[in-house]
């Protein structure tokens, strides 16, 4: 275990603390930050004369405290308007509460598997520090855990059966289907395609490791992230009423959600998994249709889930090349210029979702949707879908299934899903 030790900052220079302008919090805080910081500086140095058991419990709550407070400021307004200061802030407190963690377990799973939670929740409500390090520690940590448990792990089947979902697939025709293009060239792309019309490319993730010899199997991302914890979205889509989301490692996501049949969905939806866990970026490869644009910035999004997951009717507004890694989805695509027909919701955060269930539409309600035009595709492992900014679109899965979704030139115009995880969508985070 001393190799991940070793990790950790030793020194109260190797910190980087003048990273971190602290005038930003309010006395006490800064204060309490200041003494857990001497103390995690204490116990990375090993002075086990100095610091006993029970002075790693009381830093324990210090440590738990300041999460808490800080939690608190995170989740006052809106997302985008949290200042990073506050967020640097939560990395640090993580990455001492990761170290204690350790301490307290005495090498354990469970020390593990609760350092490897805190680095996590560093990584999903804080900011990167110190190149990455809670992103490396966790990684680590799960390789460690990962061994540690292939000795006692019994030989487990990797998916479960799917039952004959004959009555899942939609009802196509033809004349709807969405145009299918082998990998176009470039300049077919930019004249023919981009900005213009959805296309379904094939051939383009040909030699994406992840579809080698169906690499992304379940077993694989239990290996690479089986103990990290992620947000999930339970329930079948954001827009009902019992829609809610929870942090669960990727364990307990496969075990509940993906490998069991369970009345509730469980969906990883739209959620920067490559940037917790950049060993999963590896395995993609961004195609040159995505730089294009004026502007590089490429954010890749995971989508994992069981059979039957919805994201109900809504537009985004980058480019999207959302690429089908494993099993399939069912995608209906409307113009922006039917939006009157689709009835967008009034409340401001739902602005770019359509009020509409697309394959149970209550005509009465909304009668200008059956005549609507529409494209619609099954989406198949290896191929990607090209959606052009502002189109609509409804995507129901048809088995188990990952895609990643690579948006570029994504610009913050008020759309409200690019929040720490979809909670800022729905306005859960307290309004001041
Ligand atoms: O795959 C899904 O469930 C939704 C995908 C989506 O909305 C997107 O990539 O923008
Ligand atoms: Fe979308």
């Amino acid at each position: 275990m001393s190799e991940v030790r070793n990790l950790f900052p030793r020194e109260r220079d190797d910190l980087q603390l003048d990273k971190i302008d602290d005038t930003k919090f309010n006395p006490s805080i800064r204060h309490l930050f200041g003494e857990i910081t001497q103390m995690y500086l204490k116990v990375r140095n090993n002075s086990e004369a100095q610091f006993s058991e029970t002075d790693c419990s009381t830093l324990l709550l210090k440590i738990d405290s300041a999460l808490q407070y800080v939690w608190e400021t995170l989740h006052t307004g809106q997302w985008k308007d949290v200042d990073p200061e506050w967020r640097k802030l939560y990395s640090y407190v993580s990455l001492f509460k990761a170290l204690l963690c350790l301490e307290l377990g005495k090498d354990e799973d469970s020390g593990l598997v609760n350092a490897i939670a805190a680095c996590d929740m560093g990584l999903i409500m804080g900011e990167p520090i110190l190149d990455g390090l809670l992103s490396n520690i966790a990684d680590s940590l799960n390789e460690k855990l990962w061994k540690l448990s292939e000795t006692k792990r019994a030989i487990q089947e990797n998916q479960k059966e799917e039952e004959d979902s004959n009555e899942c697939y939609p009802q196509m025709n033809k004349e709807n289907f969405v145009e299918t293009v082998h990998v176009p060239s470039i300049e077919k792309f930019l004249l023919d395609i981009m900005d213009k019309k959805p296309v379904v490319i094939t051939g383009a993730m040909d030699f994406w490791p992840a579809m080698s010899e169906s690499r992304w199997s379940v077993d694989y991302v239990r290996k690479v992230a089986g103990y990290r914890t992620v947000p999930v979205e339970i329930g079948s889509k954001y827009t009902d009423d019992a829609w809610s989301q929870s942090l669960t490692t990727v364990n307990e996501f496969i075990d509940n959600y993906i490998l069991t049949s369970n009345a509730t969905a469980g969906y990883l939806a739209q959620y920067q998994l490559f940037q917790q866990i950049p060993q999963l970026k590896k395995d993609i490869l961004v195609p040159d249709y995505c730089y294009l644009g004026t502007c590089d910035d490429i954010q890749v999004n995971a989508w994992f889930g069981p059979r039957g997951t919805i994201s109900p009717l809504h537009y985004d507004p980058d480019h999207n090349f959302l690429s089908q890694v494993v099993g399939s989805k069912y995608i209906r695509l409307y113009s922006e210029e039917v939006t009157a027909s689709l009835y967008p919701h009034e409340q401001h955060l739902l602005f770019n979702t359509s009020q509409v269930d697309v394959e149970h539409p209550d005509l009465e309600k909304f009668p200008l949707f059956s005549s609507t035009p529409y494209l619609e595709t099954i989406l198949e492992s290896g191929s990607m879908l090209y959606i052009p900014p502002r189109m609509w679109h409804y995507v129901r899965s048809l088995s188990t299934s990952f895609s990643d979704c690579l948006r570029v030139e994504c610009q913050w115009y008020g759309i409200p899903n690019s929040g720490p995880f979809r909670l800022a969508r729905l306005g859960q985070i307290r309004e001041q």
